[in-house]
């Protein structure tokens, strides 16, 4: 298996590089034939898109009224979906033998004799994002195998072509240049906090969320065979893992350098591949499999119950249901200080619209805002983007209409995605 990297040198063993991916480029038969059915944007409204941009995003795509109409990108590319649909039922049907001998006419319609050759109706899944047909889901993320990052693509997608990135920004690209049909990234974790470098990057790209998988992270410390912990100088991982086991490893009495490298099975695949006998990696135990280290303590997180949440990406959004639990993710940023976020926030209170998360990140474009007083000086305040989860679909009112109310408040609102919430079984003592 080879990761994608964005290094300029070329491809790497391990690695295909930022100018492997450019040359990776879109299938072309993806958008063959766009108008074999007509698309109702008002019924399949694919909610989520940019409401207003302030240099970030594409043009509106909600309506006046806070209401959601597919653009024409997203209409384009569902009737593709579609379209790509009955060329492959049609190119099935031509393979099995189901020419001329097995189709007749009957009333002038072509009928067949073989129910599996009948074409399905089209059903609700057909519009959300689909790999290309008879091709496995390949899903990026970042990290070597064995990376928890792996994990949770198998957790989102079971029989998925798992394909690894050197970076978060490499996994995005490759969504975006149809190399992978689906990215799956951390963006927070229970003791470690957030991954402020994916919120930053999902506002950066244009992928929507379609989903999120929360994975429960068993970390262990890993080291060459025959290696005591005595003999440590230095314990490896990626930041996010080093922080969640902080307490344990002074427990162990390891108060040894730490120092961070990209992923933790990276940092296990380094000590193996180096031949490092004073180094140990905090890493999965699926890791200390694949690259041939011992295991020298189990469950080395500072709290046994460590989660993180990852967020699955897709170049289209998904639709949006009421069925079951659903999540939004919205980002959005004002330009009358951080008066304004108790208002935004109240849109959702109002409706008891429960929040799961806020996180601000710096906003980019105008990071200061500078406020005069002539009596006094001026006053420099930070501006923020701020991202916020709230549990409702955006198939639901409250939830239009809580944004249609966000948007009177905010220079800039866009809806990042609406999936459906993990609700999978506690169970934060499994292994990963
Ligand atoms: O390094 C890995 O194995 C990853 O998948 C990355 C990552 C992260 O970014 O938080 C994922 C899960 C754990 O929280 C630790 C590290």
């Amino acid at each position: 298996m080879q990761s994608l990297t964005s290094s300029s040198s070329g491809i790497n063993s391990k690695s295909l590089t930022r100018t492997k991916i450019q040359s990776n480029r879109v299938n072309p038969n993806q958008l063959v034939i766009r108008c074999v059915y007509r698309f109702d944007s008002a019924n399949a409204a694919a909610n989520t898109g940019t409401v207003r941009t302030n240099g970030y995003g594409a043009p509106a795509s909600y309506n006046s009224a806070g209401h959601v109409g597919a653009s024409r990108a997203e209409w384009q590319s569902s009737c593709a979906i579609l379209a790509s649909k009955v060329v492959s039922q049609q190119q099935n049907a031509e393979k099995s033998g189901g020419g001329a001998g097995n189709i007749t006419a009957v009333n002038g319609h072509k009928t067949t004799t073989d129910l599996d050759l009948v074409p399905k109706p089209l059903t609700i899944t057909d519009l959300s994002p689909a790999p290309m047909h008879g091709a496995q889901l390949r899903v990026a993320y970042q990290g070597v195998p064995g990376a928890y990052s792996e994990a949770a693509a198998g957790k989102a997608y079971p029989k998925c072509d798992a394909i690894p990135c050197d970076q978060f920004e490499v996994a995005f690209q490759a969504v975006e240049l149809w190399i992978a049909d689906r990215a799956v990234l951390p963006v927070e974790n229970s003791l470690g906090g957030s991954i402020h470098r994916n919120y930053d990057l999902l506002l950066r790209h244009r992928l929507h969320i379609v989903g999120e998988v929360q994975l429960p992270v068993h970390h262990c410390l890993l080291a060459l065979p025959g290696v005591r912990k005595e003999y440590l100088t230095r314990v490896i991982s990626h930041p996010q893992a080093l922080a969640q086991c902080e307490l344990t490893l002074t427990k162990l009495g390891l108060n040894v350098a730490r120092e961070a490298v990209d992923d933790t099975a990276g940092a296990a695949e380094y000590i193996a591949s180096n031949n490092l006998r004073d180094t140990a990696a905090i890493a999965s135990a699926r890791a200390a499999d694949l690259y041939g280290l011992h295991i020298l303590e189990q469950g080395i997180q500072d709290d046994s119950s460590n989660v993180t949440r990852f967020v699955m990406l897709a170049r289209e959004p998904i639709i949006p249901r009421t069925d079951r639990p659903f999540k939004t993710s919205i980002v959005f940023a004002h330009d009358k200080g951080t008066s304004v976020l108790f208002k935004v926030l109240s849109a959702f209170a109002f409706r008891n619209i429960s929040l799961t998360k806020i996180e601000s990140r710096p906003h980019r474009n105008r990071p200061i805002r500078l406020v005069d007083d002539a009596n006094v000086g001026t006053a420099k305040h930070f501006e923020y983007m701020f991202y916020v989860d709230f549990e409702a679909s955006m198939a639901d009112v409250r939830a239009q209409n809580a944004l249609a109310e966000v948007q009177e408040f905010t220079s800039f609102l866009r809806v990042l995605g609406s999936y459906p919430m993990d609700m999978t079984p506690w169970c934060p003592s499994r292994e990963d």
